[in-house]
């Protein structure tokens, strides 16, 4: 079956997005409708010229309303409110809502009850969601009655959250901390900016070029949203000036102890198995700009690992905080439009 999807902000996330259903034969997903701010022709040198991604690998042009990606027409909105968004017309089944600006379930709800959609994911921790669906964790508890507007959590806890349950599943596990290390993002800011960050923390305005920024990030809260069998959770997360790439370590108790070998061996199990794809695993030192491109959630790094013989683990992996959490989003676009009704357009697609 065919998911057709609608993108909310054509912004890194976006991009990405269109990115990898271009380039994916058979990703079981096509874009039929893009919306942003900017003019068509903006978003096709978006598309195009990337700084992180390097030139798109096959043809971009803009024409009119519409963006023609290898071929394929997306048709292109330029509304600022999401309520004025006429997915319907473009045949949309789901929306990814990728602007970061409208994060709560109400403001994305509208893409159903104004646009006409049938379900949206919001690609951040949004507040309120009918559900966080972590793919590889939790996503199985999705409900097609109950949940129409979905969050996929963040990068770093998709990335958190599989390293979570190999040692939940496996050794059972509780009294976790987490530390998330996270590459550059749009919203921050070049120089010090006391206004027009939306964000409560001053630090969050500061230069993102000339430190390490604390950011009291509650999404950490949602590694045991996903898995509640972990209890409460405590949690760091720093900002810091690498492009992209990023970090995730977790520690906790573990219900008897294990060696380092033992994990390892269940990550790289987890990896080759049932969470092949999401959770990948590398034995060679690995540093953060390694995992770019990689598509997993979590790319496991065996050296970070450490054990002590009261059950204490300590473990390691990195993310694509782009590239990985945009195949999770992909992957729950299709979770959620397999569950659909098939719109009258994607038969026709079918049949052409
Ligand atoms: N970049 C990452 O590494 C990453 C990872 C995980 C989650 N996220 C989340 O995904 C969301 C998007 O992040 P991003 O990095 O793509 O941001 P971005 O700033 O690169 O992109 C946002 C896009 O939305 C557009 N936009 C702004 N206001 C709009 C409006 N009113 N209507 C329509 N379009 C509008 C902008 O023009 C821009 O193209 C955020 O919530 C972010 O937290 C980002």
């Amino acid at each position: 079956m065919n998911v057709t999807i609608g993108i909310n902000g054509f912004g890194r996330i976006g991009r990405c997005l269109t990115r990898i259903v271009s380039t994916t034969p058979d990703s079981g997903i096509t874009i039929a409708a893009v919306n942003d701010i900017a003019s068509a022709d903006k978003l096709a040198y978006g598309l195009k010229r990337d700084s992180l991604r390097g030139v798109f690998p096959g043809t971009v042009l803009s024409r009119g309303d519409h963006l023609i990606v290898n071929d394929h027409p997306i048709q292109v909105f330029n509304q600022a409110r999401p309520d004025r968004i006429r997915w319907a017309e473009a045949n949309v089944d789901v929306v990814i809502e990728a602007t970061g600006r409208f994060r709560t379930g109400g403001q994305a709800r509208s893409h159903i009850t104004h646009g006409g959609a049938r379900k949206v994911v919001i690609s951040a921790s949004a507040d309120d969601p009918d559900a966080y669906l972590v793919y590889g964790a939790n996503h199985d508890r999705y409900d097609s009655a109950s949940h129409d507007v979905i969050s996929p959590a963040s990068c770093g806890v998709n990335a958190l959250s599989i390293m979570a349950k190999v040692l939940l599943d496996r050794f059972g596990l509780h009294s976790v901390s987490t530390s998330v290390v996270l590459a550059v993002q749009g919203w921050q800011k070049v120089h010090d900016t006391l206004i027009g960050t939306s964000r409560d923390d001053p630090r969050l305005g500061r230069s993102v070029g000339q430190s390490i920024i604390p950011h009291n990030y509650v999404a950490g809260e949602l590694v045991s949203v996903a898995l509640p069998a972990l209890g409460d959770i405590l949690y760091s997360y720093y900002c810091v000036p690498t492009p992209v790439g990023s970090l995730a370590e977790l520690s906790g108790l573990t219900d008897r102890p294990v060696s380092s070998e033992e994990i390892n061996r269940a990550m790289a199990e987890a990896a080759a198995g049932p969470l092949r794809g999401i959770l990948a695993y590398d034995p060679d030192p690995t540093v953060s700009v390694d995992v770019k491109n990689n598509p997993a959630s979590c790319l496991f790094d065996p050296s970070g690992t450490r054990t002590t013989r009261h059950g204490g683990v300590q473990v390691r992996g990195w993310f694509d905080n782009e590239w990985g959490f945009s195949h999770r989003v992909l992957d729950l676009a299709r979770l959620v439009g397999e569950h659909a009704p098939v719109s009258a357009a994607d038969e026709c697609w079918s049949l052409a």
